[in-house]
């Protein structure tokens, strides 16, 4: 069993780390968890992984040294934050570990180190790492472009209180998917939420609305608004399991690909 892939996984306390050991450690015969990543000074560094999650020791000790961790792995799970991703996509890079990335709210010079870092090994990164949201994503794309502009795109997301970026990773892809469906980019059509005297809706943009609340996992709705009749695609994720799953996939489907960026649409061959 030890030629199976060797996993890291960043952020191991938090909402995703979690779930992801959970899913990894539940897998036995497709991976190995061989080294779970904190940031330094959390308070579960240095302690055993099982212990801190009030169960039997797992002989696998939460570190906060990168660089060993990934020395020893394949792949490395990370649902972190934008710096810590950054900094992240670096050393996987050269460690030539396959860096799964579902952190969100990665602004363009973030984006920029993690596409030099895709240069010398494969980077699987996607705002949502489910099935059902990347099928909604194609639906998305083929509905826009069936429809006119006299057809208004409106996305509108809810999460959990603890949610730091808005719009959500997922509602930026569903943008983009209806923008491409429109044949132009998101930038160009892309309102941001509205407050005031906004004026009228200008006509073949895409609206974004945020919803932040409670302990909600993530539900999105893309609403075509036409003069007589609207069109509402939905996805309710209910549990985080389904972006681990994901994100294990990922992991395994990046085993000896060529260094480059991929999403979940490569994985899944959507
Ligand atoms: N792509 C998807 O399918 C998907 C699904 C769920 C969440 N997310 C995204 O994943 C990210 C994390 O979400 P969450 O709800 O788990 O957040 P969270 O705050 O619960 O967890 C983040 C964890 O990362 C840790 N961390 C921060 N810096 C670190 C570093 N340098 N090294 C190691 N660990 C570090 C934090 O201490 C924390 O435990 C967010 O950006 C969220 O939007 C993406
Ligand atoms: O809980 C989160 O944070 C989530 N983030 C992703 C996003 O920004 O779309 C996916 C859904 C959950």
């Amino acid at each position: 069993m030890t030629d199976l892939p060797a996993i890291t996984i960043a952020g191991a306390s938090g909402r995703m780390g979690r779930m992801l050991t959970a899913t990894v450690l539940a897998a036995p015969d497709r991976a190995r968890l061989v080294a779970v990543l904190e940031r330094p000074g959390h308070p579960w560094v240095g302690q055993d992984l099982g212990t801190v999650t009030g169960g039997a020791p797992l002989g696998l000790t939460v570190t906060d040294d990168p660089l060993e961790a990934l020395a020893q792995s394949q792949a490395l799970l990370d649902f972190t934050s934008p710096a810590a991703t950054v900094e992240l996509s670096a050393l996987a890079a050269q460690a030539r570990a396959v860096h799964v990335i579902g952190t969100t709210g990665l602004e363009p010079h973030h984006l920029a180190k993690i596409s030099a870092a895709a240069r010398h090994a494969v980077v699987v990164r996607a705002g949502n790492m489910s099935l059902g949201v990347n099928l909604l994503v194609r639906l998305t794309q083929k509905v826009a472009q069936a429809l006119d502009a006299d057809w208004d795109i409106e996305i509108v997301e809810a999460h959990h209180r603890m949610k730091v970026d808005a719009p959500s990773g997922t509602a930026l892809m569903l943008g983009e998917a209806a923008a491409e469906g429109r044949g132009a980019p998101l930038s160009d059509l892309r309102t941001p939420a509205r407050e005031g005297i906004t004026g009228a809706r200008k006509h073949g943009t895409i609206g974004f609305s945020a919803i932040r609340g409670g302990d909600v996992v993530g539900e999105h709705d893309v609403i075509f608004a036409a003069d007589g009749e609207r069109i509402v695609l939905r996805h309710l994720a209910t549990d985080r399991s389904i972006f681990a799953r994901g994100a294990l996939k990922a992991a395994l489907w990046g085993q000896g690909k060529k260094p480059g960026e991929y999403d979940m649409m490569d994985v899944l061959g959507l």
